[in-house]
C-alpha cells in the first residue's frame, strides 16, 4: 500500500470557464492555466503520480506542449490512470480538499466524484471531493485563486 498526496493552485481570470472535478461551474472568473486548469483534477493527478513515484504532471504533460493547450485534465486523469495499470498499481480511495472563498461547490460535489470516478474506473465511494473557504483570508480569500489539496492510497 503507498500514500500519495498532491497540490495544485490556478488563479482566476475572466474570459475562462470554471472548471473544478470535470464540471462547469457557473461563476464570473475561471482558472488560467494552459490546460482546462481544473486544479482539483490537477491535484488528484499528481497524488496518484506521487503515490506510485512516477513523478507529477509537469513530468507527463508539459505546459510548453501545444498538444495540452486547452487539455480536459480529466482525459489527463485517464492518462494518468492507465500509466498507474500499466505499473501495476489499483486506486484504493481518493480524498481531497478545495479551497475556494467562492463560488460555492456544494451542489457540484457528487457530479465532480463521479467524474473523478469514471475517469479512473472506480466507485464513487472510492472517491471523495470537500470544500472549504479560508475565511476571507490569504489568496484564496481574496478571490486571486483556487487551490486544491489530494491525498490517495494504492495498492
Ligand atoms: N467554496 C465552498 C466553500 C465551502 N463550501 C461548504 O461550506 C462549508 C463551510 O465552509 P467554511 O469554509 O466556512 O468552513 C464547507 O464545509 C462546505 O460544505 C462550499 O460548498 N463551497
Ligand atoms: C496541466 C498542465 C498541462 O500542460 O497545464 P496547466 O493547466 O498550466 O496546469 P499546471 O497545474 O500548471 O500543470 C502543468 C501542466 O501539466
Amino acid at each position: 500500500m503507498r500514500i500519495g498526496h498532491g497540490y495544485d493552485v490556478h488563479k482566476f481570470a475572466e474570459n475562462r470557464k470554471l472548471i473544478l472535478g470535470g464540471t462547469e461551474i457557473p461563476y464570473e472568473f475561471g482558472l488560467l492555466g494552459h490546460s482546462d486548469a481544473d486544479v482539483l483534477v490537477h491535484a488528484v493527478m499528481d497524488s496518484l503520480l506521487g503515490a506510485a513515484a512516477l513523478g507529477d504532471i509537469g513530468k507527463h504533460f508539459p505546459d510548453t506542449d501545444e498538444r495540452y493547450k486547452g487539455a480536459d485534465s480529466i482525459a489527463l486523469l485517464k492518462e494518468v490512470c492507465r500509466i498507474l495499470d500499466e505499473n501495476g498499481y489499483k486506486i484504493g480511495n481518493i480524498d481531497s480538499t478545495v479551497i475556494a472563498q467562492k463560488p460555492k461547490l456544494k451542489d457540484y460535489i457528487y457530479a465532480m466524484r463521479e467524474n473523478i470516478a469514471n475517469a479512473c474506473g472506480i466507485d464513487i465511494s472510492q472517491v471523495s471531493v470537500k470544500a472549504t473557504t479560508e475565511e476571507k483570508l490569504g489568496f484564496t480569500g481574496r478571490l486571486e485563486g483556487i487551490s486544491a489539496h489530494a491525498v490517495c492510497i494504492i495498492e
